[in-house]
């Protein structure tokens, strides 16, 4: 008798490196979990990203993990062409994926082995009646926090209960069940104007979450223990069962450091430049693959740095050019690889030689995160940024600047107590001060911070153990994977 084919995972991911990889990296793991390891193959759906920038990095991501050896398949979906009249980006970005649709439909109902589950990125999640009418399992993977996955079931809840703007509710914050009280300032960027077409979509993805099969969630249970209960409790949306949630994080791609173990390839100039530090000295200072800011910003960093006498590596990027997508229908206006000389004031390279370095292209972040030099990380508080800190024990202070960052922020200082908090202002284009920023680098690099680097220190066990054998992490991946199988042979006797 031939062995059945194998079943496969057929993922849906957003182009952008933040959620593509972290999805990529939780279903490699449920491909190599356990007992059931290897009786599933990936299948990625590749959407042709919006901006040619998206596309060189998507591209240079398939190569990598054609190269992997697990069962990797790339199914690239047809063209579509991107909507025009998106007023906002979280808007586009639904919209545009949810045009693929009918792609999907006829790529998974074309499959010559049998599926297993489709996998959406969360702003696919209204595929999940792709899923149902093809009688397949939808998993959502939440590339964000459970706060953020509260917060969106939640939605629809609060859009019934407050019927105002977010920032005119009565005693001034947002209640969503397992978060503290959110100060509206803190409420992340889709959600803070009701009348806008982001908000739209989001209620429409939090009404869509109920509808999957399970959700996928890169955070811990130990990380967020009030939000995750709270969804799986069904207090974050009372009367009617939220899907389970399986928190199998923080999923991590591994650096360079790590798969350079065995190789002669020497260390990037970055990390040689640690090597000549002393231990917890250096303040990083890196805004994910966007962030990047204008001349006036750029001054009072470099003022805030001069000040505070620590010894910085910080990642500089320069506005983006037309080419690197600026206009960006889809509002990713990459930023470009700055001109050092153009945009710090004179003389700051030669009055900080030696105790700072100024990098104006992307850098191997978990490499650095890792270096035993580096104390503390001034970060947009992108999810991933943030658990490849924790996984490093390193206390944070967040600066956020687009997407869901002004809650993760607030989830890290007020909830998790890992980063010391700094002053941004929201209404200014997230614009920091000299002073404030003094303030908080001093505070995370010295006395004044020590709570939030003991708790951050404490984080780094709890990431690992997570994800350890019998960890909590490793405990719902071993119970997704049964889900997966159930699953799987439930339609194979059902066919
Ligand atoms: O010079 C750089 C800059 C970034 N990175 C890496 O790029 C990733 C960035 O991911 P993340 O920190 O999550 O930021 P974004 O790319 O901005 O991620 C998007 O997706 C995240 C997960 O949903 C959200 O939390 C963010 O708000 C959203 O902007 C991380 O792995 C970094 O290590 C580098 O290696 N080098």
């Amino acid at each position: 008798m031939a062995a059945s084919p194998t079943p496969t995972l057929v993922l849906v991911p957003e182009w952008g490196t933040g959620h593509l990889m972290s999805m990529l990296e939780s279903c490699k793991r449920i491909l190599l979990c356990g007992r059931r390891a290897r009786s599933f193959s990936i299948t990625l759906l590749i959407m042709r990203p919006p901006t040619a920038q998206a596309t060189s990095e998507v591209e240079a991501h398939v190569r990598r993990e054609a190269a992997s050896g697990l069962d990797i398949r790339f199914h690239r979906l047809p063209a579509v062409e991107p909507p025009a009249d998106a007023a906002g980006v979280e808007e586009f970005i639904a919209r545009y994926i949810q045009l693929h649709a009918p792609h999907v439909r006829e790529a998974v109902a074309g499959m010559s082995c049998p599926v297993a589950a489709l996998v959406l990125d969360l702003f696919a999640t209204p595929m999940v009646d792709v899923a149902r009418d093809l009688g397949v399992p939808s998993y959502v993977f939440m590339s964000s926090t459970g706060a953020m996955l509260a917060l969106m079931l939640h939605l629809p809840v609060l859009h019934q209960v407050v019927t105002v703007e977010f920032s005119q509710v009565d005693g001034e914050v947002v209640h969503v069940p397992g978060l503290p009280p959110i100060p509206p300032e803190s409420m992340p960027c889709p959600v803070v104007d009701k009348k806008s077409p982001n908000y739209t979509w989001f209620l429409r993805l939090g009404h869509s979450f109920m509808d999957a099969t399970g959700i996928i969630a890169n955070t811990a249970d130990e990380l967020e223990p009030g939000a995750l209960a709270a969804v799986a409790d069904g207090r974050a949306v009372p009367g009617r069962p939220a899907p389970p949630v399986y928190p199998v994080g923080p999923v991590l791609s591994l650096g360079s450091s790590d798969r350079r173990k065995d190789s002669s390839e020497p260390p990037h100039e970055c990390v040689a430049w640690l090597d000549a530090q002393p231990p917890a000295s250096v303040v990083f200072l890196c805004f994910g693959s966007m962030g990047w800011f204008e001349a006036a910003q750029v001054v009072e960093i470099t003022a805030a740095l001069e000040r505070c006498g620590h010894r910085f590596l910080w990642v500089l990027r320069g506005p983006p050019s037309s080419e690197s997508g600026a206009g960006a229908p889809d509002g990713s206006e990459h930023p470009t690889d700055a001109k050092l000389e153009e945009l710090l004031p004179e003389g700051f390279l030669q009055r900080t030689e030696g105790k700072g370095l100024v990098w104006p292209t992307w850098v191997p972040q978990k490499d650095i995160l890792a270096h035993p030099a580096v104390g503390g990380f001034v970060t947009h508080a992108g999810w991933n940024s943030v658990l490849e800190s924790l996984w490093h024990g390193l206390p944070m202070a967040p600066w956020p600047l687009y997407a869901e960052q002004h809650l993760n922020a607030f989830e890290l200082v007020a909830d998790m107590g890992v980063a010391v908090p700094l002053k941004v202002d929201r209404k200014r284009d997230n614009f920091v001060e000299a002073a404030n920023l003094e303030r908080a680098v001093k505070c995370l690099m010295g006395e004044e911070g020590r709570k939030a680097r003991e708790r951050a220190a404490e984080m780094r066990d709890v990431c690992r153990n997570a994800v350890n054998k019998g960890g909590s992490s490793d405990a719902a991946l071993q119970r997704l994977s049964e889900a997966l199988h159930h699953g799987s042979n439930e339609r194979r006797h059902h066919h």
